[in-house]
């Protein structure tokens, strides 16, 4: 591995689990894969720009907080920055630069033209009200302002954060340019450019990718056992598509626990309870109680971690009794752990290719607000899906081609096409 003191500094959780160290592991391997020298994989493990800033914001009791914002741009040598912001109590720079590192490799691996970045600021959500945040999301924009922008970096939604707070983002840009600038920002909402399709495209893309993998065994979705942690953005819209597409979701949790009926769950009406009941599945009528911990040993053949990073590692990898684990968060698998779902013939499909189906329609929504041309849902889905069928189906075959996992084959993919890229820019001298 590189070392180098730029890296980003602060290091809160243990090597073997810290985010960026694990994200490091896996480009050095695809570095060795590809026979990148070590200068250009010095180039690739550094992030080009780290912005941190302090946010003020003035509590609606009179009272001032001071929170902490990351964005960290990581590559854009392919085109502009592309990336969510989140946020989380446990938001930390070196997290935001693991997630920005994986969206420069995701971007390339699905053949559209962004680089890679990744914002967030370290906050819980519930313990602001509705104003507060707003606050928060223009103090933090207005401190982005030279950083952000159509051309520069597009920021969208992550955990956390949804079209509401990319709407205030677009407005607080728009202020200070002095004109409306909607492609500041993806997964906005539609009166204001947003697309048709944004808000279930990244599990839309986990239902692609997961139809895809059960067709390669032979097996179509109907009736797949299939388990899901995580009933947000993803893990909800996952949920209703592979419902509606007759697979049996037996289990879903979210941050507050989980629920598990083997024959079943009724997704439809599950997300109308949580949505009713403070956005929580506990308690929902006719169904087990499940910690998250039980949730991921259940019998499946699907298993979607769809919340955070680090839920399948060492301590539990062993509990695993899925043949397929999809994965819809960024980086839920820990590199132990993923070394042993392999030795055990998991099948892991990874973050970057698994979840790309946000980064995609993000990009056909800047792409309908460049050219002013907005598409029908339909459409949209349709687009997605061909470039998403297309990148799990060279998945698969480099992964053959070269004898690798298909996490080692995503990434030689997408590092590949940075590398190439830089050189080809004569970026890299
Ligand atoms: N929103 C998007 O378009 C994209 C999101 N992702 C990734 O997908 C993951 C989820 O993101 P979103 O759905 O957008 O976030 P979200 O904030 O909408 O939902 C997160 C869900 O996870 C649950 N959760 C939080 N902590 C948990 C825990 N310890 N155990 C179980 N559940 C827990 C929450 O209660 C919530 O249901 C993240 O890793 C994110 O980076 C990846 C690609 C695009
Ligand atoms: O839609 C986007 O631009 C970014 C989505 C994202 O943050 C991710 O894929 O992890």
């Amino acid at each position: 591995m590189v070392s180098s003191s730029l890296r980003p500094l602060e290091a809160p959780s243990p090597a073997h689990i810290c985010p960026f160290d694990q994200a490091c592991s896996y480009l050095d391997q695809a570095a060795k894969e590809l026979h990148l020298d070590r200068g250009l994989l010095a180039v690739l493990s550094h992030p080009r720009k780290v912005v941190t800033v302090s946010i003020p914001v003035k509590l609606d009791n009179g009272e001032v907080e001071v929170l902490a914002g990351h964005r960290v741009q990581h590559c854009d040598v392919l085109g502009p920055y592309k990336g969510g912001t989140r946020y989380h109590p446990d938001v930390t720079l070196r997290e935001v630069s693991a997630l920005a590192m994986l969206m420069t490799w995701k971007c390339a691996l699905v053949g559209i033209p962004y680089g890679g970045a990744k914002g967030g600021i370290a906050l819980d959500p519930a313990r602001y009200t509705v104003v507060e945040l707003e606050r928060i999301t223009r103090r933090y924009t207005t401190e982005l302002i030279k950083d952000i922008g159509p051309a520069i970096d597009i920021p969208a939604p992550d955990v956390g954060t949804s079209a509401r707070e990319m709407a205030w983002m677009m407005d607080t840009y728009s202020m200070n340019v002095g004109h409306a600038v909607p492609g500041v920002v993806t997964g906005k909402p539609i009166s204001i450019g947003g697309s048709r399709g944004r808000e279930m495209a990244t599990g839309r893309g986990v239902m692609i990718i997961v139809r895809e993998a059960m067709a390669e065994r032979g097996r179509s979705l109907a009736g797949a056992k299939v388990v899901i942690q995580g009933f947000g953005n993803v893990g909800g819209a996952a949920a209703v598509l592979l419902h509606e597409a007759g697979a049996k979701v037996v289990a879903v949790s979210d941050a507050t626990g989980g629920v598990f009926d083997p024959e079943g769950l009724d997704i439809p009406a599950l997300k109308a309870y949580s949505l009713q009941n403070h956005r929580s599945v506990v308690g929902f009528p006719g169904a087990k109680a499940v910690t998250n911990a039980e949730l991921l040993a259940l019998p499946c053949d699907v298993l979607i971690p769809a919340a955070l990073e680090n839920q399948i590692t060492e301590e539990n990898v062993h509990e695993v009794q899925a043949q397929i684990v999809v994965e819809a968060a960024n980086g839920p698998v820990t590199l132990v752990a993923d070394r042993a779902l392999e030795n055990r013939g998991v099948t892991v499909l990874p973050d970057i290719l698994a979840n790309a189906g946000g980064v995609v329609v993000s990009y056909l929504e800047w792409v309908q607000g460049l050219s002013y041309v907005f598409w029908d849902e339909e459409r949209v889905n349709k687009e997605m899906e061909n470039l998403m069928v297309h990148a799990y189906h060279r998945v698969i075959q480099e992964s053959k081609e070269r004898q690798v996992p298909l996490r080692v084959a995503a990434y030689t993919l997408g590092v590949g096409r940075v590398a190439q890229a830089l050189a080809d820019r004569g970026l890299y001298p």
